[in-house]
């Protein structure tokens, strides 16, 4: 048995002084709970997706097909979920996708959530879009604890490499570059409230605390120029025009592993690979950009034949419980990144409400995989898992 599975033991102990988890231990349950706490502005940018929600909906269709078939006998008493992501040692194969703007969310937004990454040694990836700077999301997340950084690439490429260095300096190690948001997709629910955090200064701390913005903007950003600085932020934020060849610019400026998130066409990730790229997160933003895109993991097998072990495939979209993990493994995937419920737990919870949610899904991969005679999550394969 592991420390993971004797969380399971440890709740049901509690349960001997009459004590219950204070959140559900399914996670599925969070989203309905943190509904009713957070403002219908904060449930709905983060719950909604883009357009009908159609591909949102697919990513959990997608989970629902896919049925893993168990295995008995097979001596599955010494578990081990550990992993090396990217350079990265990782305690299970999960990881804390980049989630902007986490101040909507809980008064101290990415703070907690690298608190509750650093006590749970689970490696947070930070977005650019964070409501709290780079270095000060490092010294909550704390010394030696693993971070990586997400990059939204500005236009301007100096303040696109001010990011990189503020990034290196505060000891995040591996960059992840996402392809698929250079500008914000056809959203319903926040089209009809009239709602973009950043317009209302959440999600630009990153930007106003950068001296390349700041020179940009005529100087810090104070309440004289605010809604200059807002739209030069609008201005920038993302860049249409970039093509495969700029990768080579990234390159020169990160000597760390890069991964390209949103990938979803095996043509894409080979030339990632083609590219010099180290990794690719199979990733359709959790349905928020293209309503009617694949499902993410009907994408993932395609991606994964086309790299084959010339780059790590990571995947997010849809992942709910510790089983999606264990299925998205299956069909190829080297980690996953965990990101709606841990922004419900951080609504309801604050540090503690995240760890809760990483504590379930660890524990519940690692009973899964023991229940299918799975010992390591490199033992996952098809082999598990049939068409429902
Ligand atoms: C509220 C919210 C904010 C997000 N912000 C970012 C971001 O700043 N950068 C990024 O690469 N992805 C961002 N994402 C996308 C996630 O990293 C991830 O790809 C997606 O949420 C996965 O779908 P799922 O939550 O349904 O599993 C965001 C997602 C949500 C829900
Ligand atoms: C202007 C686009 C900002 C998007 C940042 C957050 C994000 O990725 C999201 O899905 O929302």
């Amino acid at each position: 048995m592991s420390a993971l599975a004797d969380f399971q033991n440890s709740i049901y102990l509690q349960g001997l002084g009459d004590v219950r988890p204070s959140l559900p231990t399914d996670l599925t349950r969070l989203e309905g709970l943190a509904e009713g706490v957070l403002s219908a502005q904060a449930f709905g940018y983060v719950a909604g997706s883009a357009g009908s929600e159609a591909t949102a909906r697919a990513n959990r269709d997608a989970f629902d097909r896919w049925r893993i078939v168990p295995r008995f006998l097979r001596d599955v008493a010494h578990r081990d979920l550990s992993v090396d992501v990217l350079g990265t040692a990782m305690p299970s194969p999960i990881l804390l996708a980049p989630i902007g703007v986490q101040s909507i969310f809980h008064p101290d937004g990415e703070l907690a959530t690298a608190r509750a990454a650093g006590a749970e040694g689970v490696t947070m990836v930070l977005s650019t879009a964070s409501s709290h700077s780079i270095e000060e999301v490092a010294e909550a997340n704390g010394d030696g604890a693993p971070r990586w950084y997400q990059l939204y690439w500005p236009k301007d490429r100096d303040l696109a490499v001010s990011f990189l260095e503020r990034a290196k300096a505060a000891g995040y190690t591996a960059l992840v570059v996402t392809l698929d948001t250079f500008t914000l997709a056809w959203r319903p629910r926040d089209l009809d409230q009239a709602y973009l955090p950043f317009l209302r200064g959440i999600g630009v701390a990153n930007y106003f605390s950068d001296p390349v913005f700041q020179k940009a903007v005529g100087g810090p950003v104070t309440d004289a120029n605010r809604d200059a600085a807002l739209l030069h932020w609008v201005a920038n934020f993302g860049n249409p025009s970039l093509t495969w060849d700029d990768l080579v610019f990234l390159r020169d400026h990160w000597d760390g592993p890069i991964a390209l998130k949103g990938v979803q066409h095996p043509d894409d990730a080979r030339r990632a690979v083609d590219a010099g790229m180290d990794g690719v997160i199979v990733s359709n933003h959790g349905g928020r950009q293209v309503d009617g895109a694949v499902a993410s993991l009907d994408a993932l097998p395609g991606v994964v034949d086309a790299v084959r072990d010339q780059a790590t495939v990571l995947f997010d979209s849809g992942i709910r419980t510790g089983s999606d993990v264990a299925k998205a493994l299956a069909l190829g995937a080297k980690a996953v990144l965990l990101a709606r419920p841990y922004a419900y737990g951080l609504a309801l919870g604050g540090q503690a409400g995240v760890q809760h949610v990483l504590r379930c899904i660890q524990a519940e991969l690692e009973l899964t995989m023991a229940l299918s005679g799975v010992t390591r999550p490199d033992e996952l394969s098809p082999e598990i898992l049939v068409r429902a």
